[in-house]
């Protein structure tokens, strides 16, 4: 586990960052914020490259830096010495050395005794064992990516800490690469830290997020529960409302896929058959919430697939001429539904009301589903 409570004065910013990442099992921690928060300085300070101005940072047993108020540094290890593996936007390879001497370079700087991993399972998994021969030169920027990352892995860190590795790619890089990081934690056994800008990475990639605004941890906490956050939609840049689930698939059909959540099961309509999509694999579901229609009473015969019995927790005022009304659901779930002020005064919707919410299927066909390896 690592826990870091850190303070610096960064130029006019004066970063403060407490945060503790990695307790369960080895997952992927998102870093997520607005431009100059100071994500990338948390990296920084962790690895070593930077030096806070006081605090602490461990990781599991060890102090990699410790310093009262006032006080010289008692532990500041050098960066080589955090065991900590890291991975930047651009994949900083050694241009004249191939692959596998790229691969091997942090290996071979590890005691024999501390090395967890070796060549072979990590180039298998990473897609590279065609590639051992070639130069950085004659490699595509994902593939270039993908050494990047196993280097860092080969050398045997207790932790990865990732700035935005995919950032400088196109889409299709980046969806090539995507599977790879997702199963980097359960594989290898190495949890990661995660830095983006992309929201889209955080669902499909992380378990937990951490919000960093203007030099301070705003709030930590599951994937989930934080983007459903109304307080945090400033931080988590939700401008369309919306409810994020954790579902299983279940069943995949021709045309549609149905998934349980603790709210009960949901079918999602989709274009094609999903070739990739297997029964049991984890997703996250996204519910708009202009998707969601309310009602009082269970309505027959009716086309909408999903009918879930909700409870009415509040009314939010939404843009527009809309209300927001927010809805608790089995399994301590939530969702929301977006209304008219019309639609809230016939129906006399009061918080406290059982109702109806319904989602159609097809509603869920873009975006609504989304794979996640937790
Ligand atoms: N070496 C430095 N000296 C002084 N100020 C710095 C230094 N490095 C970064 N800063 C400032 O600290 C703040 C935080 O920078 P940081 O790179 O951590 O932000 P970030 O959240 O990663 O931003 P981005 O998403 O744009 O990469 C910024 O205002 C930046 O200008």
């Amino acid at each position: 586990m690592l826990t870091v409570d850190v303070a610096r004065q960064q130029g006019d910013l004066a970063l403060s960052l407490a945060l503790s990442v990695g307790g369960g099992a080895p997952g992927i921690t998102a870093v997520f914020g607005p431009s100059g928060a100071g994500k990338s300085s948390l990296l920084s300070l962790i690895s070593g490259l930077q030096t806070p101005d006081r605090g602490l940072i461990r990781l599991g047993e060890k102090t990699l830096f410790s310093r009262q108020p006032g006080q010289a540094a008692t532990v500041n290890l050098p960066p080589k010495q955090r065991r900590l593996g890291m991975v930047f936007q651009d994949a900083r390879l050694f241009p004249h050395l191939s692959v596998r001497s790229n691969l091997l370079f942090g290996w071979r700087l590890c005691r024999p005794a501390e090395r967890r991993l070796t060549l072979e399972p990590v180039a298998e998994m990473l897609g590279l064992t065609a590639l051992l021969d070639r130069r950085p030169a004659s490699l595509s920027g994902g593939e270039r990516q993908r050494v990047a990352v196993g280097r860092a892995l080969l050398s045997s860190p207790h932790l990865m800490l990732m700035d935005e590795p995919l950032a400088a790619l196109d889409a299709a890089r980046k969806a090539d690469i995507l599977p790879f990081l997702a199963r980097l934690p359960q594989d290898f056994g190495i949890p990661v830290l995660y830095v983006t800008h992309a929201m889209d990475e955080v669902l499909r990639l992380a378990d937990e997020l951490v919000l960093i605004s203007r030099g301070q941890v705003a709030a930590q906490g599951p994937v989930e529960t934080l983007l459903n956050r109304r307080d945090l939609w400033p931080l988590t840049g939700v401008q369309d409302p919306a409810t994020v689930l954790s579902a299983a698939v279940e069943e995949v059909g021709a045309d549609s896929v149905r998934v349980r959540t603790a709210a009960g099961p949901l079918w999602i309509g989709v274009e094609a058959p999903q070739t990739a999509m297997v029964p049991g694999q984890s997703v996250r579901v996204r519910i708009f919430a202009r998707d969601v229609a309310l009602a009082l009473e269970r309505p027959q015969a009716i086309s909408t697939r999903n009918i879930v019995p909700a409870t009415l927790t509040g009314l939010e005022t939404g843009s527009g001429g809309t209300v927001d009304a927010t809805l608790s659901v089995a399994g301590d779930g939530c969702l929301t539904a977006r209304i008219t002020r019309a639609a809230v005064q016939d129906l006399g919707l009061t918080p406290g009301l059982p109702v109806f919410a319904l989602i159609k299927a097809a509603s869920l066909t873009r975006g609504g589903v989304i794979s996640h390896s937790p």
